[in-house]
Order: C-alpha cells, then structure tokens, then sequence
C-alpha cells in the first residue's frame, strides 16, 4: 500500500521503503533513494538487478509496489502526473509502416487532440524531431529505419510533451559512440536548458561519469546514491566502475559479519 510522507521541493522521485515482487520473487527490497529534479540521476547495475522494475515503478507501470513512491510530488502512477512523465523502454514503440513525422504526428494527436491544438501539435512535431536529430529522416519509413534511429523516434515521442520528468531504459543500447555521445549531450541540453529531471539507466558503467548523480544496484538494492565524484572519493577508487565493485565486495562482507 502506498502511504503518504514529506516530499521535499527538490526531488522528482522519493522512494522509501520500496518494494516490488514479480512472480514469487521480491525483486527490489525495501529502497529508500530520491531523484533530484532538473538533473540527470544514471540507474546503474548488472543485467537482472531491478532496474527496469524500479522504471516501471516509477512511471506507475508495475503492479506489487509497495513503501512509498512519491513522483513530482504526487505518488507514482497518480493520473495528474502522467502527462508530466515521459518513458522510453528498451523496445522502441513505433509504428513500423508510419514515418517518422506519421508516427508523432499520431501521438500528438493523442496528447494535444483537437482542431485548436493544431499548430501546437505541428510545433510540438518540429521541435521533438529536431531534439533527437532525425530531421533528415523525418519522412522515412520507421520500419525501414537502423535500431538507433527507431529508438531515437521512441524518445522523440517521449519528448512531445515536454515532459518534466524523463525516465529512460537503456537508451544508449547498440549505438555508435557518435550517437551515444550525441544522445547525452541531448540530456545535458534537456537537463540544462529545460530544467528536465532525467532518470537513465545503463549497465555501461562508463557513462556513470556522465550523471549528476547515480544509484548503484545490485540484486534488487541500492548499494549508492551519490555524485560520481563523492563515490570514487569514498571508495578511493579511480573510476565509478572500481567504486562498484568496491562497494560489492564491502555489502558481501557486512553480510558474512552479520551472518556468522
Ligand atoms: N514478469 C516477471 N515475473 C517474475 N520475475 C520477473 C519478471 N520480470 C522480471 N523478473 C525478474 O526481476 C528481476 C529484475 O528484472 P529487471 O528487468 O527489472 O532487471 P534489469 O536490471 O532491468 O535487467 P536488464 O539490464 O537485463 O534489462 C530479474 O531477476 C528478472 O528475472
């Protein structure tokens, strides 16, 4: 059951206590973390650990959420905050034989419906587009686009709505280091310019060093919730990758203390 507590005024997402069982597993254990708002929070951890369930329990996606979860202030999945969220998930949802200008045309409609919204919805098109870079390909087919520019329409439609709070799984998947590079520019840009809380997940621990800030998971818990700065300062460590498995082996040897 959700429950209510304090919200301060600078997080975007609050979790305490939460926790989320899928099947007959409890897949995340009782997290406590915040996402701080207009930055950019990386979701980082080995392949299975909790991470797109932490997303979907974010944008109110997942059944089984228990503790509290509180989004831009209101708790996670509460219809008015589901306009102000926007998700990408790591299959792109577009519509194969639609352009890409087709396919956000489409929900444009959907987020900004009628005659009166026209030039807003045009406008809202134009600039998504050009956000994700795809203004040379906006009247290609997406079915007959690469993976990295369909996951590009994904996020474009993702950006429609100028959403205040951006939750992306693995987005940079499968993309050149030119794309990549490119598409975290495009945070820093969103965070900086339009004050967008960012929450990206990944388990390239390289691009832990482009986040304001970071949670580490592992196995359904939160190892870290800190700046990449302060993670290696703690751990001594010259990357947030050595800072990982540092902290690794130090929650596998309280656990043995407390286990003996
Ligand atoms: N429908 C489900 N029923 C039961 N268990 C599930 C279900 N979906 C996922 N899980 C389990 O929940 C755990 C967390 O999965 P999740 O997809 O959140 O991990 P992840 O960190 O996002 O992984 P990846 O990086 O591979 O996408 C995994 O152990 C997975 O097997």
């Amino acid at each position: 059951m959700m429950n209510s507590s304090r919200v301060t005024d600078t997080s975007a997402v609050e979790a305490r206590g939460l926790t989320v069982v899928r099947g007959d597993r409890t897949v995340l254990r009782g997290l406590d973390f915040t996402v701080e708002q207009g930055r950019i929070t990386g979701l980082l951890g080995p392949s299975g650990c909790g991470k797109s369930t932490l997303m979907r329990a974010v944008v109110g996606s997942q059944a089984k959420v228990t503790g509290t979860l509180h989004v831009l202030g209101r708790p996670a999945g509460h219809p008015a905050v589901r306009t102000r969220v926007g998700y990408v998930t790591q299959a792109p949802s577009v519509y194969a034989d639609l352009t890409v200008r087709q396919n956000l045309d489409y929900f444009a409609a959907v987020l900004l419906p009628g005659r009166g919204n026209r030039a807003a919805r045009e406008e809202a098109v134009t600039r998504a587009v050009d956000d994700v870079d795809l203004a040379s390909h906006a009247e290609a087919l997406a079915g007959n686009l690469s993976g990295g520019q369909r996951s590009r329409v994904s996020l474009a439609v993702a950006l429609l709505g100028t959403p205040e709070l951006l939750v992306l799984d693995e987005p940079t998947v499968g993309l050149d280091p030119v794309l990549r590079r490119d598409l975290w520019n495009l945070f820093h840009g969103l965070a900086a310019d339009r004050g967008t809380t960012v929450l990206v997940s990944s388990h390239v621990m390289d691009e832990a060093e482009r986040c304001h800030r970071l949670l580490l998971m592992r196995e359904g818990e939160i190892l870290a919730d800190d700046t990449p700065d302060a993670l290696r300062t703690r751990t001594g460590s010259a990357t947030v990758e050595e800072a990982f498995l540092h902290l690794v082996d130090e929650a596998a040897a309280t656990r043995q203390e407390t286990t003996r």
